[in-house]
């Protein structure tokens, strides 16, 4: 909308890390790592336990059979317990249990890694390629997995490994056998994965951009599924060690094999269990459960590679250090000029500092103190990047690690005249405040309306949530008046959002935010996805609706232009700090720090030297400030 251009020395370049370094983005992920590294799971002690029994198992299996005596040797001496001479004992025909359990390790190994392998890539192939390609090839493929899923598998299983004589059926066979049937459960997760991320933005800007089909599967959803098919290839491997076991235990194993079933098997003919020789089965059966332990323990550190979300928080250095080092050097907020009553303030914060604490923690919110008046429009204005969101965020405590409030406080004055500490609330406390005195529309509100679920039942949830005592007609009436409120026909009540233009979604996120008749409304950029009369149409509501209601409202855009029309005071962030925060026509006529004189200059006047905005003075009804002048901006 705007062609506010990032300033030289702004957040994005600018904002400095905890730690004092000056790195830009210093979230950047794993920055400073070569790009293997980058690939690997940070170590952690769940990884290392995960790397330490697959790994010694697997080097069991694998390097143990040559340093063992043929597991088939039978010795006269007959079932003995463990002793120096056999470390795991004899059975029932003397044969060495510890031979004959790495033999069998590496047989269930190559049986798991085998059908793990095999699984992922057949439900890869049904999944993935059916799902993005879709039509014919997708209903072929579909039936085919459905097919393969109302077959109950065990029975299957016997039935084809019955079908094979023994001779034939080596561990491949098994394995082969134990594939074939496994793989259509994890196709249909795939599948729809598939046909939610197909119809991403990224996914479509890749295809607009020309990109081939085998390459949009592979660079833009592969990578997406990745943890998907790490896990399924886990359960696959050990789903297949289970099953193997299984047949094994009723004959129709792997014959001429050693494999954990085997041995569990014969341990059950020799009466291993009634002749209390728990060196002959315990093994076999620890060994199962610690290998799918191991591997399930990977799988936790494969997911925190993809999903970075899941890393755990880094402990930083004293918050006080943080502060000070962050905020030393940079200039000194300009204070409101009117002396401010505490009975006309709704919201105070004051030194509020909130840092992402990720490898290369950011300072995102430093030192951030301001007030909010009963009834006021505050902007909050700034360049992308520069800690707009996450103050709000952490205003309404809605921000999740790993950003993390150091210091500082918020502070809501109820027209009650109770005063609540933010960041003291408990759980069930901040759900029954949120939304019921301070609410919130968020960035791209307007997408995040369920689809399939009708305007009327999403605007019912909130108030059967907040206002259980309120009876079905009383809801139903007033979802029907907030959609009045801000324009919409409440005919529009049984639509669902994907009947509704954008403007019409973004009115009804605003409805729901004014539903429980909120004091403080928080809207991070409300209207930018909008065209400019559409948006004019929703900022004049919000003024509209403010004048009659009463409700404050914090209102977060990089857009300071529009702020100078829309707000009674604005705050200037930059790089985490607030730079300038004056009322709106001291910051147009008056800007007193560069940057906001930069920020100002940054948009083109069609007319004049700078700015093709001039201030309409709609918003000051309630102040009763002259309006300025004609808008340029609303064409
Ligand atoms: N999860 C995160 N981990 C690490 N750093 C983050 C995270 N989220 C945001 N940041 C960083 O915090 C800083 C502030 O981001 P924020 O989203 O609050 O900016 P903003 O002013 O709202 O930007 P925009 O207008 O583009 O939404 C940025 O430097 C950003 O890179």
């Amino acid at each position: 909308m705007t062609n506010l251009s990032p300033l030289p020395g702004g957040a994005e370049d600018s904002a400095p890390p905890v730690g004092g370094t000056t790195d830009p983005i210093a979230s950047a992920p794993r920055r400073g790592k070569s790009g293997l590294r980058a690939l690997l799971p940070s170590w952690s002690p769940k990884l290392g336990i995960g790397l330490f029994l697959v790994l010694g198992i697997a080097l069991f299996g694998l390097i143990g059979p040559p340093f063992f005596s043929n597991p088939n040797a039978i010795d006269p001496i007959g079932m003995t317990e463990p002793s120096g001479e056999y470390l795991l004992g004899t059975t029932q025909t003397g044969q060495d249990v510890l031979a004959q359990l790495t033999h069998s390790t590496r047989g269930s190994l190559q049986i798991g890694l085998l059908v793990g392998v095999l699984a992922t890539v057949l439900s890869a192939i049904f999944g993935i390629i059916g799902g993005y390609v879709g039509g014919a090839l997708d209903e072929g493929f579909s039936l085919l997995t459905n097919v393969m899923l109302v077959i109950p598998g065990l029975p299957l299983v016997i039935v084809v490994a019955g079908f094979v004589p023994p001779e034939d059926r080596g561990w491949w066979t098994v394995a082969l056998v134990l594939a074939v049937t496994g793989w259509a459960a994890a196709a249909r997760v795939l599948r729809a994965q598939t046909l939610s991320l197909r119809n991403r933005d990224y996914v479509a800007a890749a295809k607009v951009a020309g990109e081939r089909p085998w390459r949009i599967v592979s660079v833009e959803i592969l990578p997406n599924l990745l943890p998907l098919l790490a896990s399924q290839f886990v359960f696959a491997v050990i789903a297949a060690i289970l099953a193997e076991a299984g047949l094994s235990f009723l004959g129709l194993g792997a014959s001429n094999s050693h494999t954990l079933g085997t041995m569990l098997y014969f341990a059950q003919n020799g009466f291993a269990l009634q002749y209390e020789a728990w060196w002959w089965f315990v093994p076999p059966g620890l060994i199962i459960a610690l290998f799918g332990c191991g591997l399930a323990l990977i799988n936790f550190s494969i997911d925190e590679i993809i999903n970075p979300k899941l890393r755990q928080p880094r402990k930083v250095k004293a918050v006080g250090d943080v502060a000070q080092a962050a905020v030393a050097g940079h200039v000194a907020v300009t204070e409101p000029a009117p002396a401010e009553r505490r009975e006309d303030l709704v919201l105070t914060v004051e030194g509020l500092n909130v840092v992402y604490q990720t490898e290369r923690p950011v300072h995102a919110v430093k030192d951030v103190s301001l007030t909010l008046r009963r009834g006021e429009i505050l902007g909050l204005a700034g360049e992308s990047g520069c800690g707009k969101t996450t103050l709000a965020y952490a205003i309404n405590r809605l921000h999740r690690p790993p950003a993390e409030v150091t210091e500082g406080t918020a502070v809501f004055h109820d027209r009650e005249g109770q005063d609540i500490d933010l960041l003291a609330l408990e759980r069930e406390e901040l759900r029954a405040f949120r939304w019921s005195k301070l609410s919130m529309v968020f960035q791209g509100a307007m997408n995040s309306l369920n689809p399939v679920i009708s305007i009327h039942e999403q605007l019912d949830d909130v108030l059967l949530t907040h206002r259980p005592d309120m009876g079905k007609a009383e809801r139903r009436e007033r979802c029907a008046e907030v959609l009045t409120l801000v324009g919409v026909d409440p005919q529009r009540l049984h639509s669902f959002p994907h009947e509704l233009s954008g403007g019409m979604r973004q009115r009804v996120m605003i409805a729901m935010a004014m539903l429980l008749n909120p004091q403080v409304m928080i809207m991070d950029e409300p209207t930018t996805a909008l065209d400019v009369v559409v948006q004019r149409g929703i900022l004049r509501e919000i003024i509209r609706l403010r004048d009659e209601l009463g409700f404050a409202v914090i209102f977060i855009t990089h857009d300071l232009p529009l702020l100078l029309e829309l707000t009674d005071r604005i705050a200037v962030m930059r790089a985490g700090e607030i730079v300038e925060y004056a009322p709106a026509e001291e910051i147009y006529a008056n800007p007193r720090h560069e940057y906001t004189r930069k920020l100002l200059e940054s948009f083109p006047s069609l007319t004049g030297e700078r700015g093709s905005f001039i201030r309409t003075g709609e918003s000051s009804a309630r102040s009763g400030r002259p309006a300025a002048g004609a808008n340029e901006r609303a064409q």
